[in-house]
């Protein structure tokens, strides 16, 4: 096994790859890793560079810690407050943005594993992006879980708050966005939407290797499950990205090399040797 390789410098995060696994965690402890527009900008960045390579198939998405301010550790606390105007927050180009919701379809939609990993503190939009990751392992001394977007009159009402429910159920998801309470690790796996409690010291050792057993399996199957999965809540966009890996598994038949090579021949396809099959 080789050691963490940072990919690039960022500002907002950091960016790293090992043995087929990418970590990219949030770096702004001193505000409990809360994002603005550039964090999203660095973040987009990253996993798609981490999407397009194709020597990795696990990406960890975890928050940088302990704050050097008070030593409170954090996944990410949501939006930045502190940058936050009347439509959305604003970035150093004056332009206010929601830019966390493309950060979301990225994860669903790529052809990946995406774990989240929370050391701490996981709240509001970094609530929403813990929901939205494929699985989640949380730090039994430090992970809380909390949704505040009523406390500060902002809303989910996409995969933040829906596939919640999907994996909660619609009555304890309405309790986490009404009331906002705090929910140890511990809790949060109880009710489904947490896959393991680790001691806080194992944590980032264990992502890993829940990260290498899942690059012993075959990297089809994986995505295929992964968008079956997805498909019932995704709608059209669910099955555009479903059918998009079952295009690509069709273009790798004899069937379409025929289609293909007939085209490129100015000829006719023969398609008679292909079977019409039966169920
Ligand atoms: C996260 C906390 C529960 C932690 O509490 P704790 O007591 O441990 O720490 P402090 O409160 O003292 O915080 C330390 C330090 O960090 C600063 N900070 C923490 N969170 C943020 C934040 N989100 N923005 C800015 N700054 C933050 C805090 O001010 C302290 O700094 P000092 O200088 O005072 O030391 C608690 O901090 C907390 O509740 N934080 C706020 C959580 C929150 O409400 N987040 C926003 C929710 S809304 C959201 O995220 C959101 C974003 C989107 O882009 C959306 C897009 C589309 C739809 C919905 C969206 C959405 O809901």
């Amino acid at each position: 096994m080789s050691d963490w390789k940072t990919v690039k410098e960022y500002e907002d995060i950091t960016y790293k790859k090992r043995d087929g696994v990418a970590r990219i965690a949030f770096n702004r402890p001193e505000v409990r890793n809360a994002f603005r527009p550039q964090t999203l900008f660095e973040l987009e960045e990253a996993l798609i560079d981490a999407r397009e390579d194709t020597s990795i198939g696990v990406i960890l998405l975890s928050g940088e810690g302990p704050s050097k301010k008070d030593g409170g550790w954090a996944f990410c606390s949501g939006g930045d407050q502190k940058v936050r105007g009347k439509q959305g927050y604003e970035g150093v180009d004056g332009v206010q943005r929601l830019n966390v919701l493309d950060i979301q379809r990225i994860i669903r939609f790529m052809s990946k594993v995406v774990i989240c990993v929370v050391p701490g503190w996981a709240v509001g939009g970094g609530h929403s992006l813990h929901v939205v990751c494929d699985l989640t392992l949380a730090s039994k001394e430090h992970g809380i879980f909390k949704q505040t977007d009523a406390d500060v009159a902002s809303f989910d009402g996409g995969f933040g708050s829906a596939l919640l429910a999907r994996q909660v159920g619609q009555k304890r998801a309405r309790e986490i966005f009404f009331l906002g309470r705090d929910y140890s690790a511990q809790e949060a796996y109880e009710m489904g939407m947490v896959n393991e409690v680790v001691p806080h010291d194992e944590l980032e050792e264990t992502a890993f290797e829940w990260a290498q057993e899942i690059l012993g399996k075959s990297p089809t199957a994986i995505r295929m499950i992964k968008f079956a999965l997805n498909l019932v809540d995704d709608g059209m966009v669910g099955q555009q990205v479903f059918s998009g890996e079952a295009t690509r598994l069709a273009y790798m038949t004899d069937e379409a090399e025929e289609g293909r090579k007939a085209f490129l021949e100015k000829r006719k396809p023969n398609f008679k040797k292909f079977p019409w099959l039966s169920l």
